[in-house]
Order: structure tokens, then C-alpha cells, then sequence
């Protein structure tokens, strides 16, 4: 689909834009519906685009939020997602937010697969918000570049739920939302910061459907039109 490339200066005017944009539409969801959901991304990028949504004004008991994916480690290990969000995002008037994780303990990452599917059955009919992010090796999600189930993650014919993923850039293994799960979000988000993740980005779009790239596939094939939020 299509997709529209708004450039900021630095992160922190990202950071505010993006929030007023995502929280408008949690608060319309909200009017329309009663309830909101969001799926938000991991890494590094979001830390201040989480701390801009946190203080913004919406009824927040209404919004359940998850993550798009998740690296297979407990909310204690200081790569894990769910760690990222508690501290970032579940905080000020976002506290009262439901957090729906991916990880399970005890599970294995194929159990903790198939009870995030369950448990996040509702939210994604569609996801009202959807915040992708990109790793510099064109991955967005857990759909890494020669990932173990990459084909199945991509397929629009793959249910809608929660798989896992290994690659070797990866780390350990990965719970991440099917591509059919997020592309038609009523919102598509993709943030990106940095200077040298922007050559990825502009070969991914260059490249569309056929992209070695996951993230230029998902933009290419969503049927949501994707917003990119990028600065330097
Ligand atoms: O592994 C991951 O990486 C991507 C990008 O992370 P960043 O640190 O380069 O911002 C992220 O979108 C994804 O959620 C995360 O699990």
C-alpha cells in the first residue's frame, strides 16, 4: 500500500508528534468503541516517543496495550520488551493501561507462542494502533532477514496470532506478531531513528513486494497505508 514519509529535525519533535497522533487515535477508538488497543514496538527507538505518550490525556483504563514482538527472556532481563514498556510507557495517566505480554514463564517459546495468541485474540480485529520499528538489517518485528519461520511470519495467509522466530541476528528466540495480525492496523506506524538506518529505509521502499528487506515487504503488501516517522 501506500505509505507517507514525515522527516523531523531530532527525535525529541518526533517523539511529541507521534504521541499527539497515536493518542488521538486511542482517544477516538475509545469514543467509537469503548476500548482501545495498541501494539508497540521494542529496541531502543521508542524511549522518548514512550515517555511523550505517557503524559498525554486519555482514558487510559480503556487501552490495552501490547508489543508487537518480543525477544523470549522474562520482564527482569534487560533486553526484554515488556521491561522497555513497564518503564517507559506503563507510567503517569498510562499507568492505568492494561499491559498484555507475549512472554509467559515457564513456557517454552512455542507454549509462550500459542498462549499470547490466546490472550491476545481480541486486540488484533484489527489492532486500532500498530508502532512498527526497523533494526539497521532491515527486520521490523521479530521478521528477521533469513529468520526460521520468516515465510510463515510474512504470509497473509497465516492466521492471525503470535509465532516464533530465530535468526542469527536475533539473539534468543523471539515471540512476534504474525504480518496478517498487524498490516491492516486502523493506524500503521513505522519509527525510525538515525542517520544510517535512512539508506535501509529508502531501499526497502525502493524495492517494495520483492524487498529482501522484511520491513519494504510489509510496507509494499500492508493493507493499511503506512505513516514513517523518521529523524536523524
Ligand atoms: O529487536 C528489535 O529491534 C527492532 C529495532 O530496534 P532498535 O533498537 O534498532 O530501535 C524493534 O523494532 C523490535 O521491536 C525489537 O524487538
Amino acid at each position: 500500500m501506500a505509505y507517507r514519509f514525515n522527516i523531523f529535525d531530532n527525535g525529541a519533535a518526533l517523539a511529541e508528534t507521534l504521541a499527539e497522533r497515536v493518542a488521538g487515535t486511542l482517544a477516538e477508538a475509545v469514543a467509537m468503541r469503548g476500548h482501545a488497543s495498541i501494539a508497540v514496538s521494542g529496541g531502543s527507538t521508542p524511549k522518548a516517543f514512550f515517555r511523550a505518550l505517557s503524559s498525554t490525556t486519555l482514558d487510559w483504563s480503556r487501552v490495552t496495550i501490547t508489543l508487537v514482538d518480543e525477544r523470549f527472556v522474562p520482564e527482569s532481563n534487560e533486553r526484554s520488551n515488556h521491561a522497555l514498556v513497564s518503564a517507559g510507557l506503563l507510567q503517569g495517566k498510562a499507568a492505568e493501561a492494561r499491559f498484555v505480554p507475549l512472554y509467559h514463564d515457564g513456557a517454552t517459546a512455542e507454549d509462550a507462542a500459542r498462549l499470547a495468541t490466546a490472550a491476545t485474540v481480541d486486540l488484533c480485529r484489527p489492532f486500532d494502533v500498530v508502532v512498527l520499528g526497523m533494526g539497521g538489517d532491515g527486520h521490523t518485528a521479530s521478521f528477521f532477514p533469513g529468520g526460521s519461520n520468516l515465510q510463515m511470519a510474512l504470509d497473509p495467509a497465516t492466521p492471525r496470532g503470535v509465532i516464533t522466530m530465530e535468526a542469527e541476528g536475533a539473539g534468543e528466540p523471539r515471540l512476534t506478531f504474525t504480518f496478517s495480525a498487524l498490516q491492516d492496523a486502523r493506524l500503521l506506524i513505522l519509527h525510525i531513528e538515525s542517520q544510517s538506518k535512512k539508506p535501509v529505509i529508502d531501499r526497502a521502499l525502493s524495492e517494495g513486494k520483492d524487498s529482501t528487506l522484511p520491513i519494504g515487504r510489509v510496507i509494499a503488501t500492508a493493507s493499511s497505508d503506512t505513516e514513517i516517522y523518521w529523524a536523524p
